[in-house]
């Protein structure tokens, strides 16, 4: 019962495409030395990548399944333990409603967070800011990604050109699964964010399917891309 599953010929079964995402997130430098990972909430269900694992080696019978609403492993494989991710997985479920979460050791990432600590971007150094660059536009305000305009008027669905995009800085911790009160609290301070970097350690983003979790994380890691270039160039982020 359990192995079934994680058994499904198909590609978009979450178990399947969590190994897919990863083996391609591998060649991105994202997980790399067994680090970052990838969880997906589908249906009633969580599936969750082992931890200290090469992540572009996994197979689908490496992985965790979590019933969401009673947190019970429903498959657990032998030898492994659930990723250290998975409480800030589980947050940005619970938080945001999320289907999707990545974690990335993207190097842009980690350098964004050094170049704001350094002050050299502008006075806030716990927040990454950049404006008027049409990359900006993949990123929706708070994961929603939708067009409409929601009750109240408060505008949801992806940024403009002219939106500053803000993702919140976190300070790292020893431990991956001590960073989730600060991950929680980035999240209720910053209803509008689709992410949090991880001060000199990474990027965790999300999204209400894994297509807008993934494009969003494109999207973040070529503007952190640009952005360290721009810095090099001695050039602002924010016009
Ligand atoms: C290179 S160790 C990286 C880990 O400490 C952690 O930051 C991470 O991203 C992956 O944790 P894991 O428990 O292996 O899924
Ligand atoms: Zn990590």
């Amino acid at each position: 019962m359990a192995d079934s599953l994680v058994h499904s010929s198909d590609p978009l079964h979450p178990a399947n495409h969590i190994c897919e995402l990863c083996r391609k997130f591998y060649t991105f430098g994202w997980v790399t030395g067994t680090g970052g990972g990838v969880s997906i909430r589908h249906g009633d269900n969580v599936f969750i990548a082992p931890s200290g694992v090469q992540k572009e080696l996994m197979q689908p019978t490496d992985l965790f399944v979590m019933e969401y609403e009673s947190k019970k492993y429903l498959r657990r494989p032998p030898v492994l333990k659930p990723s250290a991710c998975t409480p800030l997985f589980m947050a940005a479920f619970e938080k945001r409603n999320a289907r999707c979460c990545i974690h990335t050791h993207s190097q842009w990432a980690v350098l964004v967070t050094l170049i704001s600590e350094a002050g050299q971007q502008g006075a806030d150094r716990n927040v990454f800011s950049i404006s008027e660059i049409e990359q900006i536009k993949g990123i929706s305000r708070g994961g929603a990604g939708s067009d409409e305009i929601a009750e109240g008027g408060r505008k949801i669905g992806n940024l403009g050109y002219f939106d500053t995009l803000r993702i919140p800085i976190i300070e790292n911790m020893a431990h991956e699964e001590d960073l989730r009160e600060t991950l929680e609290a980035a999240i209720e301070e910053w209803p509008e964010t689709c992410a949090v970097l991880v001060r000199r350690h990474g990027l965790y983003v999300w999204g209400k399917d894994v297509a807008q979790a993934k494009t969003q994380c494109e999207s973040l890691d070529y503007l952190f891309q640009l952005a360290v270039e721009m810095h090099r160039l001695g050039l602002k982020w924010v016009k």
